[in-house]
């Protein structure tokens, strides 16, 4: 592969960036970027990445380390790399998620645990972190149903190993501890992994260094959301050695801090590495209109002044916001029903270009609203069930290999395909991926002959043959978050189950494939899930006190949020208030808007809202 030198470089694929941001793809040190929603953050990383693999300032062998918050965006980053600088120079780029990396590194390092606390080899990850609250409860009766559930939780990873103890609260969690690591197999929460991850690498300096010397760069994407135990992972990972930390985040998006985001991240970060604060400006997501908005709420809602700029190539009234009133919930269903299907059958928008977004419960705000779609032909699904699946790169490669056997048409899909089993290859010469494509060819020909995935038993079947067409065990070499057996046969099991979920008698796998990776499905999810992604147009159910109950106690994140929904809009976004919905119980209340009379009154001033009764 032929170097580029540094000077010589320009950013992939015709992309303008502004001067801050070349200035922290091209220059060596610690950096922390913020910037606000839209502005390229994530593409800064990807273009930094092809910049130090394609000039070698990331000098081979070393890599480059990403960690995200969540799985589809690590996914997303690592494919933008390989898309920025192909794919040979992409395979020294890592991107996972915080828990992933530290998962990692436990399955790796297991062995260099104290026997104190040992993990037993197919440890079992615990996905809800309540079922710590029964082991308390075994361990020690009183002093569980002394704390609340949320703060035993938080207590039960607070403190760094070795855990003390000197108090009944001490030797309660110690005991906790010891009961779950002692159980076969053992069982471990992600936030456990990541201390167990963080105490290897703290107290054994082979390990440390040979973490250290692996990579020379690392990213942090939505750095806003670090917990404290993150960061401390990420110190003790990293600190006090020659690599360079790149952080991108944003204030104005900071709406992790009930779940333990820590508030003075930046700060900390910014003084503890000395790292180079650099601000972008630009918004290219949004249409002019949407960022002309975004910039009254950061001035009257937040309270700040870092204004963003729209593309400039966008015409100046391109973007639409409205606001609508409705008398009841069931008018509300109506109207948005007759709206969606006019942007989808007349202006020809693809459904999953829209998404429905929800500050409060999913089930109380849409729940009606997603079964009167579905009654009314127009598919709409919860996003966050399957967002962590569907995300994976072994789904990825189940999802269109069912396209290359059943829909010949799918040249990106063979693309896809190809590279997910070039990888689990360490030969990578030319031949050798012109063999590939031969053998894949064959092989997906032998099974669209012998198989009819129409019967829901053969998708067990083919799916059986996939895996083994990639080879089980080269998985497992090349994709490490599937070393842990336990996690490898969930993923493969939770896919047949939800695939075969979606098979309707008499359609066709496609059509199942498809509705299965949310094509031609309007997605749904709370604001929360929605953070980094983006769409054509947002729709926000409920812009009512109820489903901004927090309000009282945290307006500052709780007006972050509506943010964060207005900003995931790259055209239009709706905002809804209906007089009268059904709560959780079945009730039907009356809805207002006076505790949020801050942010609607804000809306309505800016001049730039349509505000219509419906
Ligand atoms: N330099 C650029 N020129 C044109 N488009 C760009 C540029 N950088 C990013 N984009 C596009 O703008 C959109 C937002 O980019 P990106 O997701 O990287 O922003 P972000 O800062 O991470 O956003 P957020 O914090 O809101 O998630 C994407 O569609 C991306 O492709």
């Amino acid at each position: 592969m032929r170097r580029i030198k540094a000077t010589d470089w320009v950013p992939a694929d015709g992309l303008r960036l502004e001067q801050a941001a070349i200035d922290v793809i091209t220059q060596a040190g610690h950096f922390l970027v913020v910037a606000g929603p839209g502005a390229g953050k994530t593409e800064l990383l990807a273009q930094k990445a092809a910049f130090l693999l394609q000039t070698n300032q990331c000098q081979y062998p070393r890599r480059i380390l990403a960690i995200s918050f969540k799985r589809d965006a690590s996914y997303n980053l690592k494919d933008r790399v390989r898309l920025r600088c192909g794919k040979e120079l992409s395979l020294r780029f890592d991107s996972w998620t915080f828990d992933t990396f530290a998962k990692l590194l436990l399955d790796h390092f297991r062995n260099q645990l104290p026997h104190d606390l040992k993990v037993s080899k197919d440890y079992q990850v615990l996905l809800n972190e309540k079922t710590i609250l029964d082991y308390y409860e075994g361990v020690d009766r009183d002093f569980r149903f002394q704390n609340q559930d949320t703060k035993l939780m938080s207590f039960h990873t607070h403190s760094a190993f070795p855990l003390h103890s000197n108090s009944k609260g001490d030797i309660a969690r110690v005991n906790t501890w010891r009961q779950m690591l002692g159980s076969t197999p053992s069982k471990l929460t992600f936030k456990m992994i990541m201390r167990l991850a963080e105490y290897i690498i703290r107290s054994n300096e082979p390990v440390r260094s040979f973490l250290r010397q692996t990579y020379s760069h690392v990213f942090l994407d939505e750095f806003q959301d670090a917990t404290s135990i993150q960061y401390e992972f990420f110190k003790s990972c990293f600190w006090g050695s020659d690599c360079q930390v790149t952080a991108v985040g944003d204030d104005k998006q900071r709406i992790m801090l009930w779940a333990g985001a820590k508030e003075t991240v930046f700060e900390d970060y910014q003084k503890e590495l000395q790292a180079i604060l650099k601000t972008l400006k630009m918004n290219f997501r949004c249409a002019p209109r949407l960022v002309a908005l975004l910039n009254y709420l950061t001035e009257h809602l937040l309270g700040k002044t870092d204004f963003a700029e729209p593309d400039s190539r966008k015409p100046l009234d391109e973007g639409e916001c409205f606001l609508w009133n409705y008398s009841s919930e069931k008018a509300e269903m109506a109207s948005l029903l007759k709206q969606v299907k006019y942007w989808i059958e007349i202006d020809g928008l693809k459904a999953n270009e829209i998404c429905i977004l929800v500050k409060g419960s999913l089930q109380t705000y849409v729940g009606n609203l997603i079964a009167y779609f579905q009654k009314n032909g127009l598919a709409a699904r919860d996003e966050s069930l399957l967002q962590d699946l569907i995300g994976q790169e072994l789904v990825q490669y189940f999802i269109h290999a069912f396209y290359v056997i059943y829909d010949e048409r799918s040249g990106e899909s063979k693309r896809i395909c190809l590279s997910f089993l070039a990888n689990t290859s360490t030969e990578m010469t030319d031949e050798h991926l012109l063999s590939l494509e031969k053998s894949f060819y064959k092989f997906t020909r032998k099974v669209r002959e012998t198989y009819k995935p129409s019967k829901k038993s053969e998708i067990d079947l083919i799916v059986k043959e996939l895996i083994e067409f990639a080879g089980r065990s080269r998985i497992k070499n090349a994709y490490p978050i599937y070393t842990n057996d336990t996690f490898l046969d969930l993923t493969i099991t939770q896919f047949i189950q939800e695939l075969k979920l979606t098979v309707v008698p008499g359609q066709g796998i496609v059509r199942a494939i498809q509705r299965f990776a949310g094509e031609n499905t309007i997605p749904v999810m709370t604001v929360h899930k929605s953070k980094g992604l983006e769409y054509h147009t947002v729709i926000f159910v409920g812009l009512e006190d109820r489903a901004f109950w927090t309000y009282k106690n945290q307006a500052s994140e709780d007006n972050c949020t509506f943010f964060v929904a207005l900003s995931r809009a790259k055209q239009r976004v709706v905002f809804t208030f209906s007089q009268s919905r059904t709560d959780g119980y079945g009730n039907i209340r009356i809805q207002k808007v006076s505790a949020i009379k801050e942010i609607v009154d804000t809306l309505t001033q800016s001049g730039l809202v349509d505000v219509a009764d419906m």
